[in-house]
């Protein structure tokens, strides 16, 4: 029932990963992008010495409501002391307590799914304006889904044209019908397709996705799913984290081009692993220089700049491939809430920058009253 991915590329692919997004090992030097921090922030972190000066007045305090696997990969000690250093510190939210009971905090700082939270931190936005709350839920809900996440992209008008963006063509299939293969077919989306749960719920499940060669295999998956055209892009996918104005690019591995023989020779559906989450170790990848080049500064600042806006969003990542052959077309393929920002170099100093900017911005505030 489940074809197989080429020979060589399962066992290149297999071989690379050493493990699968879950059970997250760095295998290998993670290939830093570029650093483009507009603000104060060098993007350097800090020595640490255990005899730092701890900031003596709280300048921002970060109430967090966090799943216990995002808290240990995120408060790390080492964001925890250069925070404290410039009075930023971080409070746990007793989700057990009511929020309004709690803090006073500056930031709420979150990420935790289920209607029960959602509309906990709905009602303290409207109670509490003065709060900021990283992110909107109502911004988030919206990358919650693989439809909503990319709608409008296509659309935006970027200022810079050293690159072009698109989204790879797909379409939505909500339940189990014999004629949903026929609508695909007339859709005139081209095979193979990957196949992506419509939901992201923060389960594993919502990461499982198939690669589906021909109409027949849709037969063989499980709606509500996303059917999005595959797009050829040598093997290496982008990165592009989003900490408020700072942008950085990283390499990450991904699924090798499908030549047109595979195409012929592979039928069926091929579920494949989450080759983007571990961190590329594009040393033992032979890889064109072509492909595996960063997409240009001005071109990502010009298409996170309107992302911010569309989205509403300041704590996001976006995934892009640039199109086999191409100079500098790219397709949006993912976006991601919050995403493993301990996988981005240096994100400590990154998040201690934004803290403090909000924490500057606060005060000016203050004083301007
Ligand atoms: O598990 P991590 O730390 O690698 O982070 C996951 C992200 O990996 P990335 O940082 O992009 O390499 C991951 O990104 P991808 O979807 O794998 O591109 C998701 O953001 C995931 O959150 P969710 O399951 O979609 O809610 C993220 O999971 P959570 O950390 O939010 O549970
Ligand atoms: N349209 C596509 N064309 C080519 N590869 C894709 C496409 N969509 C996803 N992929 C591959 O699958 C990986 C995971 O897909 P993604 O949409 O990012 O799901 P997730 O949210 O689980 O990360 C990508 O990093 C990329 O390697
Ligand atoms: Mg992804
Ligand atoms: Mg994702």
């Amino acid at each position: 029932m489940f074809g197989t991915l080429g020979k060589l590329e399962t066992a290149r692919l297999m071989r690379d990963l050493g493990s699968s997004c879950g059970g997250f090992e760095d295998i290998g030097m993670r290939m830093e992008g570029e650093i483009i921090v507009p603000h104060g922030g060098d993007g350097e972190g800090e020595q640490l010495t255990e005899t730092a000066p701890f900031q003596q007045t709280e300048s921002l305090v970060v109430g967090y409501a966090l799943t216990p696997k995002k808290k240990n990969s995120f408060l790390q000690p080492k964001l925890e002391v250069l925070a404290r250093r410039k009075g930023i510190c971080f409070v746990a939210i007793d989700l057990n307590r009511p929020l309004s009971e709690q803090g006073p905090f500056d930031v709420v700082l979150h990420k935790l799914l289920g209607k029960e939270w959602q509309d906990v931190i709905e009602d303290y936005q409207q109670k509490h304006p003065e709060v900021t709350v990283l992110d909107p839920p109502g911004a988030i809900q919206r990358i919650h889904n693989r439809q909503s996440m990319l709608q409008g992209l296509a659309d935006l008008n970027l200022s810079d044209c050293s690159g072009s963006i698109f989204v790879p063509k797909q379409m939505v299939v909500l339940k189990d019908s014999a004629s949903s293969a026929d609508k695909v077919v007339e859709a005139g989306l081209k095979f193979p397709l990957v196949a992506k749960p419509l939901w992201i719920d923060g389960t594993a499940k919502a990461h499982q996705l198939f690669l589906a060669y021909d109409r027949r295999s849709l037969a063989e998956l499980d709606p509500p799913l996303v059917l999005q055209e595959f797009v050829n892009h040598g093997g290496v996918m982008f990165k592009v984290f989003v900490v408020g104005e700072t942008i950085k690019v990283v390499r990450r591995l991904s699924l090798p081009n499908i030549s047109n023989c595979e195409k012929a020779k592979v039928d069926g559906i091929v579920k494949f692993p989450r080759v983007s989450c571990a961190a590329a170790s594009a040393d033992n990848v032979d890889v064109d220089p072509s492909i595996a080049e960063l997409p240009p500064k001005a071109f990502l600042e010009a298409l996170v700049k309107e992302l911010r806006i569309l989205l509403g969003l300041r704590l996001f990542n976006v995934d892009m491939i640039r199109e086999h052959g191409s100079k500098n077309v790219f397709y949006v393929i993912d976006i991601n809430y919050f995403p493993g920002y301990a996988k981005m170099p240096d994100y400590e100093q990154v998040f201690v920058d934004f803290f403090h900017n909000m924490a500057q911005a606060k005060q000016k505030k203050i004083h301007c009253k």
